[in-house]
């Protein structure tokens, strides 16, 4: 399915922030982990979460639901043999299980998005559970996997973070549950290192004890432990948020977004810092975030790494602000359901912007004037490129087509209802290509 969105001058309205992703996959598999019945309330639902979900089923986890929470009786830490588990294009799901399933005797991870997830490196975290014991079957550190796991070791663990800091988020929900101590020690640096208090919250929720140096390089984690059932209540999404913002900051608008915590650990909150540093009028109190915007944006400089899953929110405002924006410390974007950088930036001049990439920088030389538009964009398989292209839409001269918008689905199925909500003149339509 295709989406065409045309320019729409006016936003106004109230929504509420959908569910965090990164929380709820978190959560489940937590729940998963544990041996008693946990119950996990406003759960995110998306291609995502719906992985996880149905791969700690596959694993032995009982998943019941209804319409505002799930309830999980986990399989601690006894996965049940699964032969094959299908992730979707979750990267995170897809990594995080992977060190889940080292506890069992065959696993494989199928590859049913070659274009995509398909397309990602795994190699740091199977150079670490491979030093574990576990064997691994792969592609050149791509899907397909398979994991013969049975008894990982623990003990010093090395694992690298200058790709991506879900092979160490991997590694902390699996360490706890071995018979030894670990030590892990990240090599090289740190990339979307945030997230990994993100990690390090929901651990401690469920009841387990990891001790970590200030600057999340090395961690201290008891072998033995047990996860506990617990109840937990999953926070609004800032990554998915950053888009209802950034459009609200490009248009005359009038937008309260409801369920955004100013004291949450994803890193995204900063979007709000930086729209305020590109002069958007807004207000934060209470959880909510309330956007008047004028249209008027300055350009910003901003460490992208710091809200990784914001950047191209941040920069579709950027393209219509006064003056050269750039965001920095971003080559991580390029190993994600896309190249971030290369793909976005190709679609983004389609559309008009005049945009420029360094291998780990973003550069916007910003257009008030708004851009043509008027074009075809492709998704790339990629909802953050699908949001994004959106905000620019919607201040483009001509209307655009966004192909297989549907990919949106993966964080944020409804992100086209909550903008038609606003008063976006966003429409579905059947595509041409229905293959992707
Ligand atoms: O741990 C997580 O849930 C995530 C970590 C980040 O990935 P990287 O660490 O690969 O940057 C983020 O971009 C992704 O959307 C979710
Ligand atoms: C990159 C993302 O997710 P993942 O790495 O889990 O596929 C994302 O949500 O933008």
């Amino acid at each position: 399915m295709d989406v065409i969105v045309t320019p729409t001058p006016r936003l106004k309205g109230r929504i509420e922030a959908l569910s965090s992703k990164n929380y709820t996959t978190r959560y489940l598999l937590v729940a998963a982990l544990a041996e008693g019945t946990s119950t996990i309330y406003y759960p995110a639902h998306s291609e995502d979460s719906d992985a996880m979900r149905r791969c700690i089923r596959d694993l032995g986890a009982i998943v019941e639901e209804d319409d505002e929470k799930i309830v999980i009786t986990g399989f601690g830490r006894n996965p049940k043999p699964a032969e094959q588990l299908d992730v979707g294009n979750a990267g995170a799901v897809l990594r995080f299980l992977m060190a889940i399933a080292s506890l069992c005797p065959d696993v494989t991870f199928i590859n049913r998005y070659p274009d995509s997830l398909g397309k990602r490196p795994h190699n740091d975290l199977i150079e670490s559970l491979s030093n574990m014991g576990v064997t691994i079957e792969h592609n050149e550190g791509k899907l397909p996997i398979r994991i013969q796991g049975g008894k990982p070791r623990g003990g010093h663990i090395q694992v690298s973070g200058n790709i991506s800091s879900q092979f160490l988020s991997a590694l902390l929900f699996l360490t706890p549950l071995l018979d030894e101590d670990s030590e892990i020690e990240v090599l090289h640096d740190l990339k979307s290192k945030v997230v990994v208090g993100q990690t390090l919250e929901v651990l401690e929720q469920a009841g387990i004890v990891i001790h970590a140096d200030e600057d999340y390089m090395r961690f201290r984690v008891p072998g033995g432990q047990r996860y506990e059932a617990k109840t937990y209540h999953v926070q609004g999404d800032y990554p998915g948020s950053a888009a209802i913002l950034a459009a609200a900051a490009v248009t005359e608008s009038d937008v309260v977004v409801n369920r955004l915590m100013e004291n949450s650990k994803q890193g995204e909150r900063a979007v709000v810092d930086v729209l305020r540093m590109m002069e958007t009028p807004l207000t934060h109190e209470n959880g909510v975030v309330h956007v008047q915007g004028n249209c008027k944006l300055k350009a910003v400089e901003f460490d992208g790494d710091h809200a990784t899953d914001a950047v191209l929110a941040m920069v579709a405002a950027a393209v219509f602000a006064e003056g050269t924006s750039r965001f920095y410390n971003v080559e991580n974007l390029r190993y994600k359901e896309c190249d971030r950088i290369t793909d976005y930036l190709n679609e983004l001049r389609k559309a008009g912007a005049n945009v420029e990439e360094r291998q780990s920088e973003i550069i916007v030389h910003g257009r008030p004037e708004g851009v043509e538009g008027g074009v075809d964009i492709d998704a790339h398989y990629d909802h953050r490129v699908i949001m994004a292209l959106t905000v620019v839409g919607l201040r483009s001269k001509a209307p655009i087509r966004i192909h297989d918008a549907h990919h949106v689905a993966k964080s944020y199925p409804i992100y086209f209802d909550h903008l038609k909500a606003l008063g976006a003149n966003v429409e579905w339509v059947n595509g041409a290509s229905s293959s992707h």
